[in-house]
């Protein structure tokens, strides 16, 4: 089905080194006779002599090939693609504001509105619920509307919610506000990589797609900062917590009506004229003709083979290169939930209160810093997506992190081995007989979600420990008893901690974070995005995009909700060996099964999965060739990794 470049139009690919060699022989022909010579050569030769000749200044062979390189860049990467893909990558960082923002407004709507435990896990999941079903939706109002109204729809949706949000006056609202943001974030979740990955050249299609993951972790990053800042605003400050996201909603909104509609969303449903328009506004200087015939008769082809009757889904999963790349994208997007990020981001801030950072105040800042690093090593992952490749990065990412898990897990398991006796059993004040007084170790105390451990210190061994229920309203501190007031305890040397026990080897579990979001930011946040956004034909683009970005919200929700009962049965180590397991499965899934699809065009990557699931990782193992293709008519150029036996 899928076709190589050169079945479409009069194309002729040659490595940037045979387009060098045929500089240096017409240099060795001498000057008089070069043009001679790429006359009898005929149309390769004069190609040749058009690129070189911009490349005559460059005088070593070196030189050549990066001057080379510049322009092929330059010609490629008009500034409206950036412009197109910056725009709707906003769309992903209202997706990392809108889930990040949640945990610090709970801790102050906690208090003015009397939430409890369920409505603030309401509050939070409702959203991701939601993100979940619109995702799925998104796939059928993808394909009959277009990416553009979608995102219109997405931004329309941030802005209206966030209003919602900012003025609600009760509970009620306010779950009726996260709902609606939710729909947003799953629209534009699966709408986003997949508009970008249609406008974006294939050389830059993998970096201007992670881009967008880029903005979902600078949005988590930002929310943490906006959380910082009116946490001390202890009236209304979730207010503009909430409510601030309107601000890049309206400018998308306001972007969108002025950015044009996927050409490739057009070409299928039959709206050339504009579709070229469109294409060649995106190309800047570069002819189209290919990139257009090639999507057109990708099109026309697919519809012989595949045809066109019944639900799209029923069409992917009978034809087994579709079926191939969906168990793929929803593989990949399962073990990216399954490694545990959001729980390692959520117990950041415990973590690093587990290294010995003492002011609680501290806490949402940590949390601050954990996104800051999430984000900085995305955009490692932008830099890497491609130099690497997405096969190799994405394997390198999740090594690293199942490594970092085990690391995280074992500052766990030697936290709890070493964990502090309880030795001072005070009595309950309100005669309430709380199970916290039963445990003996503080290991059995950290775990159970209603007790915390109040001690003193003697140099680094902890002396007159006890295990006292948690205050309802503030997890810093006790319900009763001498850590119940952090002023006076602070003033009597006394530590409060929650949710962990104090040992020496708590810098385990620090360096364990650290390692984990250095691995886990470049490659398996945002491969797994990037990856679908390109490995559906486009009939199947936008159902493709849906099931996976649906799987994706789907796992979140799961890890998020069963993570304290796993590690109530499980332990916090046992947790954490169980996401290293996952990403260990997930290794072996990748290995077998993801191909790399960096520089081929949309339309060739089908190509990949025409054999066995399991050996799809194996087909077209040519990574880290790069060989640069030249049209013979016409003088634009652009760079490829295309298969060399596509050489005419
Ligand atoms: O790719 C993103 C990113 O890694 C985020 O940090 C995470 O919160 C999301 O769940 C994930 O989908």
């Amino acid at each position: 089905m899928s076709r190589k470049a050169s079945d479409n139009v009069e194309y002729t690919l040659r490595s940037l080194s045979n387009l060098m060699g045929e500089k240096r022989r017409q240099q060795a022909d001498g000057s008089a006779g070069s043009g001679a010579a790429a006359a009898a050569a005929g149309e390769r030769s004069l190609i040749a002599a058009e690129s070189c000749s911009s490349l005559n200044s460059a005088a070593s062979g070196g030189e050549l090939e990066r001057a080379a390189r510049r322009q092929f860049q330059q010609d490629e990467t008009p500034g409206f693609v950036y412009v197109v893909s910056v725009f709707s990558a906003l769309g992903g960082f209202l997706f990392g504001y809108d889930t990040g923002v949640v945990s610090g407004a709970l801790l102050l709507l906690k208090r003015e509105l009397n939430l409890d435990a369920l409505w603030q896990e309401l509050l939070v999941s409702s959203t991701v619920g939601a993100a979940a079903l619109s995702a799925l939706a998104g796939g059928v109002l993808n394909g009959l509307c277009g990416r553009r109204p979608c995102i219109l729809l997405a931004s329309g949706l941030f802005t209206a919610g966030a209003g919602v949000l900012a003025a609600a006056r009760d509970k009620e609202t306010l779950l009726g506000g996260r709902v609606v943001v939710g729909l947003g974030i799953g629209v534009a979740s699966m709408t986003v990589p997949v508009y970008i990955a249609e406008v974006a050249p294939p050389h830059l299609r993998g970096r201007l797609v992670t881009i967008n993951t880029l903005f979902i972790t600078g949005g988590q990053f930002f929310a943490s900062v906006v959380d910082g800042i009116f946490s001390y605003l202890a009236k209304d400050g979730w207010r503009y917590m909430l409510g601030l996201s309107a601000v890049p909603a309206v400018i998308q909104f306001l972007g969108f009506l002025f950015l044009p509609e996927s050409p490739r969303w057009l070409i299928q449903k039959g709206q050339t004229q504009r579709a070229r328009r469109i294409l060649s506004q995106m190309r800047g200087n570069q002819a189209i003709d290919e990139e257009y015939d090639s999507i057109k008769n990708n099109i026309e082809e697919e519809e012989k083979e595949v045809g066109a009757a019944g639900p799209v889904i029923c069409r992917m999963l009978t034809y087994p290169p579709t079926r191939r790349a969906l168990i793929v994208g929803c593989g990949l997007q399962m073990f990216q939930q399954l490694s545990g990020i959001n729980t390692v981001m959520y117990y950041s801030a415990t973590i690093l209160q587990m290294s010995g950072v003492e002011d609680d105040r501290l806490a949402i800042w940590l949390a601050a810093l954990t996104a800051f690093i999430n984000f900085i090593f995305t955009l490692v992952g932008v830099w890497l997506v491609e130099r690497m490749g997405r096969r190799k990065l994405t394997l390198g990412s999740l090594a690293g992190t199942a490594v970092a898990l085990i690391i995280l897990a074992s500052g766990f398991l030697l936290s709890a081995q070493v964990s502090p006796r309880i030795t001072l059993n005070p009595p309950d004040p309100s005669h309430q007989n709380s199970t916290c007084t039963k445990y003996s170790y503080c290991n059995g105390c950290m775990l159970d979600p209603d007790c915390g451990l109040c001690y003193k210190l003697n140099k680094s061994s902890v002396i007159e420990s006890s295990c006292i229920p948690v205050n309802k309203d503030s997890t810093m501190k006790a319900a009763w008893g001498r850590c119940s007031n952090e002023t006076v305890f602070k003033k009597e040397d006394l530590f409060w901690a929650y949710n962990f026990c104090p040992t020496p080897y708590s810098w385990t579990a620090l360096l364990g974070l650290i390692l984990y979001l250095v691995f886990f930011a470049p490659g398996m946040g945002p491969m797994p995005w990037t990856i679908n956004s390109e490995i559906y034909p486009l009939w199947a683009r936008s159902t493709g995009n849906a099931c996976s970005s649906g799987i994706n919200w789907v796992f979140n929700v799961l890890v998020s909700l069963t993570f304290l009962h796993t590690a109530e049965y499980l332990t916090y180590y046992g947790a954490f060996f169980l996401y290293a397991g996952f990403a260990a499965l997930g290794l072996v899934f990748i290995y077998g099964c993801l191909p790399e699809t960096k520089g081929k065009k949309l339309e060739e990557i089908e190509s990949l999965f025409e054999n066995r699931l399991c050996t799809c990782g194996m087909s077209d193992s040519d990574e880290g060739r790069y060989i640069e293709y030249i049209r013979v008519k016409g003088s634009n150029y652009h760079l490829s990794d295309n298969d060399a036996s596509d050489v005419e």
